[in-house]
């Protein structure tokens, strides 16, 4: 019997007679089924956390969503409380970590028994201004049904009659006048008003713009990208404007997701891509929690009609990235912050065996989410394991950027299936790998491709002013990014001569390299001209300043004119005071130097922790950590320094002003 393992020891019927929405804190580990079992102390370098599974078929997925998320545990929790007291919530982090997941979560938390229906009825004063209902959810369709049976026993009754009298005058003008053409005619007149007539007693059928009858939870609506008339509402155009072939006003209405989302969840992703006005309507809809429906385009005759009031009272889940906030309507905003709450997602999380389980877990969830992909076996599982860790780019952590590896999952599967392989085993997963590269990977690698070709990736003998400096584009792909520098004396004022979009960058490495130069040399580089180029590049991969110290070599380099190893290649961020400092995507850009060829890769001490190359590259280069530009030096430079020189009198230097390790704080942004 499968030893069954809950987070806080709670049992199946204790967990499934849950109703606080406190309780729901303690969300299941992985439940298991089948053959699997879970050991009780398992190793570290247990891949699986102790699971022992044939296949993910054993595992038990839960059927919530909250119960499904993994990590972000801040936002869970922030996500229960909201539900339980209905607040808004702003989700800020990166793609696919779990925004939309959390927010439909939610939408299951909520209570499904204060769903409303919404009726719209024709107002017989005013047929522009059409009246709003709401009932109790699934009361919506019966009042439809019984306008609808009371409508169709009119026009039986109608047509009846109807046919007794065109009977009637048929007969009358066909035997005792004798003008059959005259009885046709009036027969037809008289049809027609019967049509007429049963039309305008149609037209009474109230129109049902939000039903939630087959509801299972509270909704969600998902308004990302939508357009005024999706997320507000609107009013169909009626070509036919009057003399009886118009169709009545309320029938027109169209809801919007404000409406739809009422007594659930409104989530909107990227926030800030709303024009302005949709932002602001949104606001009033969230404080009034009553929105009526209006024609969106001003030239329609939809633009005539405005509803009563339709009840808006939603919990908005609002996502984006950092960009989002920042751009979003200030107002808006705050109405958020003074309402609600607001998380930062989290990108990783520390890797544990419990944390691994539930990998394993997320893996058996997308394989059923599918419904097609066969099973995974447990080698497979491993091998999405050892990738979460590998993009999680920082030791001891794994990715939660479950989007991309639900990628990998359903590309393993996909190529097991075109085998008819029964499960997915770690072979289909490492050609997953291979095959699921991302658009900036497929240009990294036709980027070093096309390198190659022409031979312009030098990687070999020594040149003075050129580094080869690495780069990352997007987040997961390595470029070699050769600088060049040339420093010439200048007849005014020195400047820096950057070419192209990494001007700002490339100033700016100038600028600290130049307080150190100051202070070890008599040489005063305002004084020349710094010529500085990024060779063949456009501006992808360089942000922030992890080229800084790349910079800062070539300049010394020509400076000194000291050939550089070309074999070498180089990330890190310069201090003023010399320090070299963390970066982000260590690992790919240790990758792209290797697949360019070169020997060595110098990067800042405190990313050591974080470097988690594929085995295959391993053999090809050697990591050098350093903390310090004079380390940088000594390793780049050719052959010893004149004496008394500045690269000499640098390289004296082994003191750092700062700590070498774990100098970024988790919430700093990671450079790139
Ligand atoms: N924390 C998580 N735990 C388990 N699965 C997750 C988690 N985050 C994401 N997923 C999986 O990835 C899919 C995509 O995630 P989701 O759409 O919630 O991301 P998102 O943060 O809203 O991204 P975006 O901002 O790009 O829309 C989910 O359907 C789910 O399968």
């Amino acid at each position: 019997m499968p030893r069954r393992e809950h987070g806080n020891g709670s049992d199946e019927t204790e967990r499934e007679t849950v109703n606080d929405l406190d309780d729901l804190g303690s969300a299941v580990d992985v439940e298991v089924d089948g053959e699997a079992t879970i050991e009780e102390n398992p190793s570290e370098d247990d891949l699986l956390g102790g699971l022992r599974i044939g296949s993910t078929q054993e595992i038990e997925v839960p059927d919530r969503l909250v119960d499904q998320v993994i990590g972000q545990e801040h936002a869970r929790d922030v996500i229960l409380k909201a539900a339980k007291q209905r607040r808004h919530v702003m989700m800020i982090g990166s793609p696919g970590t779990g925004k939309s997941m959390l927010a439909k979560a939610m939408s299951e938390l909520l209570p499904k028994e204060e769903l409303q229906d919404v009726l719209v009825y024709h107002n017989p004063d005013d047929g522009n201004k059409p009246k709003v209902r709401t009932v109790p959810s699934g009361k919506g369709e019966q009042i439809v049904e019984a306008h609808k049976e009371e409508a169709r026993k009119r026009n039986q009754m109608r047509s009846f009659l109807m046919w007794i009298i065109i009977a009637i005058v048929l007969g009358y003008s066909l035997i005792i006048a004798g003008q059959i053409l005259l009885g046709i005619l009036a027969a037809g007149i008289i049809y027609l008003a019967f049509r007429y007539g049963s039309r305008s007693g149609d037209a009474m059928i109230p129109n049902l713009i939000v039903n939630n009858a087959d509801q299972t939870t509270a909704p969600f609506e998902d308004s990302t990208g939508a357009h005024a008339g999706a997320l507000l509402g609107d009013v169909r155009h009626d070509p036919f404007q009057s003399g009886g072939m118009e169709t009545p006003s309320h029938d027109r209405v169209e809801p919007g997701a404000i409406h739809k989302a009422n007594k659930g969840v409104l989530f909107i992703d990227e926030i800030n891509t709303l024009d302005i006005r949709s932002q602001q309507h949104l606001m009033t809809a969230i404080q009034e929690g009553e929105f009526g429906i209006t024609g969106q385009s001003e030239r329609s005759s939809g633009a005539m009609v405005q509803t009563e009031p339709v009840p808006t009272d939603f919990v908005m889940v609002a996502a984006g990235n950092l960009d989002a906030m920042e751009n979003m309507h200030p107002a808006l905003r705050s109405r958020i912050k003074g309402y609600g709450y607001e998380v930062y997602m989290d990108d990783t999380i520390e890797d544990s065996p419990e944390m691994r389980r539930k990998y394993a877990r997320f893996v058996a969830q997308e394989v059923a989410k599918d419904g097609r992909l066969p099973h995974f076996t447990s080698d497979a599982v491993e091998e999405v394991i050892l990738e979460a860790r590998r993009r999680a780019g920082r030791k001891g952590h794994l990715t939660l950027e479950f989007r991309n590896l639900g990628g990998l999952v359903r590309v393993a599967g996909d190529i097991a299936r075109s085998e008819d392989a029964e499960n997915t085993t770690r072979d289909h997963v490492l050609q997953a790998k291979g095959r699921a590269r991302s658009i900036e990977q497929q240009i990294a690698d036709e980027y070093i491709q096309r390198r190659k070709d022409y031979e312009l990736s030098v990687n070999e003998g020594f040149v003075t002013g050129r580094v080869n400096g690495l780069a990352v584009m997007g987040q997961d792909s390595g470029i070699m990014l050769p600088v060049m520098a040339e420093v010439t004396p200048s007849q005014g004022p020195g400047q820096v001569i950057a070419t192209g979009q990494l001007k700002e960058m490339a100033e700016e490495s100038v600028q600290n390299v130049s307080a150190i130069i100051k202070k070890f040399s008599d040489q005063d580089l305002s004084e020349m001209d710094v010529h500085v180029q990024f060779v063949q590049t456009g501006q992808q991969g360089v942000d922030g300043d992890s080229a800084s110290i790349t910079v800062a070599t070539a300049v010394i380099s020509a400076l000194e004119d000291i050939p550089v190893d070309q074999a070498l290649a180089m990330t890190g961020s310069l201090s003023v005071r010399g320090d070299v400092l963390p970066v982000g995507g260590v690992t790919h850009k240790i990758e792209a130097a290797a697949k360019a060829g070169c020997k060595r890769v110098i990067i800042p001490a405190a990313n050591e922790q974080d470097v988690m190359i594929e085995d295959e590259y391993k053999e090809m280069v050697e990591i050098i950590p350093v903390s310090h530009i004079s380390e940088v030096l000594d390793v780049a430079l050719e052959g010893e320094p004149e004496k008394d020189s500045l690269v000499d009198r640098l390289k004296t230097i082994t003191g750092s002003a700062l700590p070498k390790k774990g100098v970024r704080g988790p919430s700093s942004p990671s450079p790139q």
